[in-house]
């Protein structure tokens, strides 16, 4: 894949609302201050156009900012945020994101997730109809929500009747979520990997990831984003690397065998760190 300053060559995919969005996306966490707008700003030169950020990354700024400085137009872009645990409830996440709009200097979200259910605060379906509200204002393109287990987007969907474009979920080869994905395609929602590299503390020495890139004459982050593309999930890989930021979106000109991505996903040992929604809460 070649791709100039000005265009890109990532293929899109449609959510369930309509909305086009890229099938990779560029993470921003810790990207932050004027070192975190350059290697925002080389992200889009080197053809991201999905930036992934939230109020609890502190960088909204800084991403609103490369996105003014950027040589690409802001209806090129699709700007992703998240309401964080604190903000919960629905006059809250009105508030939320209105405070998000102005930090980004944007009019409009292009998606905006749920960071976090926190379900012992029990107040996430009264922040799905907030951003149901702030969709109806054309203040958000797409909601979805991120961390969310089956069950509570069964609950969702029961209560509101809306069923979330997009479920942001962590997602690597040790912890391949099959059922998870399948669910969420019998009912519309794409998935999206978050720390889809595990963020680069062994997966690449695996042999089976290995193997892949030799048997494909590519590194083995491309084979693990690859990986992503074929079991239906939507990465969005952090690198403030303009080197690493080309090679993982390098991804479009091959693909793996059945056995190849079978194969990585029997790596699975776990999640990376003790996340799991129904206990981890972050406020
Ligand atoms: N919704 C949620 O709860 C969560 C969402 N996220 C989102 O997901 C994004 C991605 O996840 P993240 O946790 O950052 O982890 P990633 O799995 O994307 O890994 C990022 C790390 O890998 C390094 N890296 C990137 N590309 C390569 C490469 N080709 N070779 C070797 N190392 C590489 C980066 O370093 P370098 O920058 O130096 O290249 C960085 O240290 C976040 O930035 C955030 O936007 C993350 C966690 C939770
Ligand atoms: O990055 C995110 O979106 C998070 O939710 C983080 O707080 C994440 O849980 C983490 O990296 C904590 O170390």
């Amino acid at each position: 894949m070649s791709t100039s300053e000005h265009s890109s060559a990532i293929p899109t995919l449609e959510l369930n609302d309509g909305a086009i969005i890229p099938q990779i996306g560029l993470g921003t966490y810790a990207m932050r201050d004027a070192e975190g707008i350059g290697a925002i700003i080389a992200g889009i030169d080197n053809g991201y156009r999905l930036l992934d950020t939230a109020v609890n990354y502190e960088n909204e700024r800084e991403v609103g900012r490369a996105v003014i400085d950027s040589k690409v137009g802001r209806d090129e872009l699709f700007i992703t945020s998240k309401v964080p645990g604190r903000h919960h409830g629905y006059d809250e996440t009105i508030a939320s994101t209105e405070e998000s709009l102005a930090r980004l200097e944007l009019e409009r979200l292009d998606l905006h997730l749920i960071h976090w259910p926190n379900p012992s605060v029990g107040k996430y379906v009264e922040t799905w109809r907030g951003l149901i509200e702030l969709r109806e204002r054309g203040l958000v393109t797409s909601i979805g929500v991120s961390n969310f287990t089956e069950p509570m987007l069964e609950q969702l969907i029961a209560e509101t009747g809306v069923t979330p474009a997009v479920n942001q979920i962590e997602l690597h080869p040790y912890f391949p979520q099959t059922e998870l994905i399948s669910f969420h395609k019998s009912i519309g929602v794409q998935t999206e990997s978050w720390s889809p590299l595990y963020r680069d503390q062994g997966l690449f020495d695996e042999a089976p990831i290995a193997e892949a890139a030799q048997a494909h004459g590519v590194e083995p982050a491309q084979v693990v984003l690859r990986w992503h593309l074929e079991v239906g999930s939507l990465p969005i890989p952090k690198s403030a690397n303009p080197d690493r930021q080309r090679l993982n979106a390098d991804i479009f000109g091959f693909s793996l065998t059945p056995a190849e991505v079978a194969a990585i996903s029997g790596l699975e040992r776990g999640r990376m760190k003790n996340r799991d929604p129904l206990t981890h809460e972050e406020m």
